[in-house]
């Protein structure tokens, strides 16, 4: 496995070993030690989560507080933009963004560690959405972030004119400015 540095250091783009052939492909899309060699990080993930979303669906910005979750997220069918931002205030990269496409095609990875706000936009028909958590989900701990706070300014490669497919509980959510956040 490959891993490409983001502009936040804690934030990486993980590229496994495809092994393809007549048949198809194989490659190994967790792999504990190989992992921990690659980014220095022991990690135990605990969840493991699907989601499937038509296009022009924005999932975020979402995080847990008192259990924050980091996560290794992926993309098994279609394409998306995903995004992490850093809610650490302490942070030097405090509010800055990453994005990234994940595709079924490029087999992309991306890391987020606890203290992070995730969110994508699927750009694809159909988006099969598969990541692990470090710590389980707590409704109660739950928290959003506006997707497009203009304080954060996330560049989605949304059309102009086009708004995304967002739930009712996204469009109410607070901007960074207001939110819960980590120290
Ligand atoms: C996240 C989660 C949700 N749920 C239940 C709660 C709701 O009844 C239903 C849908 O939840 P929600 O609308 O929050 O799903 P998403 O909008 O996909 O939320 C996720 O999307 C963004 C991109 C993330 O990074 C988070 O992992 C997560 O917040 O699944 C569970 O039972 N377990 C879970 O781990």
């Amino acid at each position: 496995m490959k891993v490409i540095a983001t502009s936040i250091p804690e934030v990486m783009i993980i590229e496994p070993k495809v092994f393809g052939d007549s048949r198809g492909f194989f490659f190994e899309s967790f792999n504990q030690e190989n992992f921990r060699q690659a980014t220095g990080l022991d990690v135990r993930f605990v969840q493991d989560n699907h989601s499937r979303s038509v296009k022009g669906v924005l999932r975020g910005l979402h995080y847990q507080v008192r259990r924050p979750q980091g996560k290794l997220v992926r993309v098994v069918r279609g394409a998306v933009f995903d995004v992490a931002v850093d809610i650490r205030r302490s942070s030097p990269t405090f509010g800055h963004w990453v994005g990234v496409e994940l595709t079924e095609d490029n087999y992309r990875q991306l890391w987020l560690p606890p203290g992070f706000a995730h969110g994508f936009y699927v750009l694809s028909d159909i988006a099969d959405f598969l990541y692990k958590t470090t710590e389980y989900y707590f409704s109660d701990f739950d928290r959003s972030i506006l997707w497009n706070d203009p304080g954060i300014a996330i560049g989605w490669p949304i059309e102009a004119g086009v708004s995304p497919v967002v739930s009712s509980k996204d469009e109410k959510a607070a901007r960074l400015v207001h939110a819960e956040v980590f120290e």
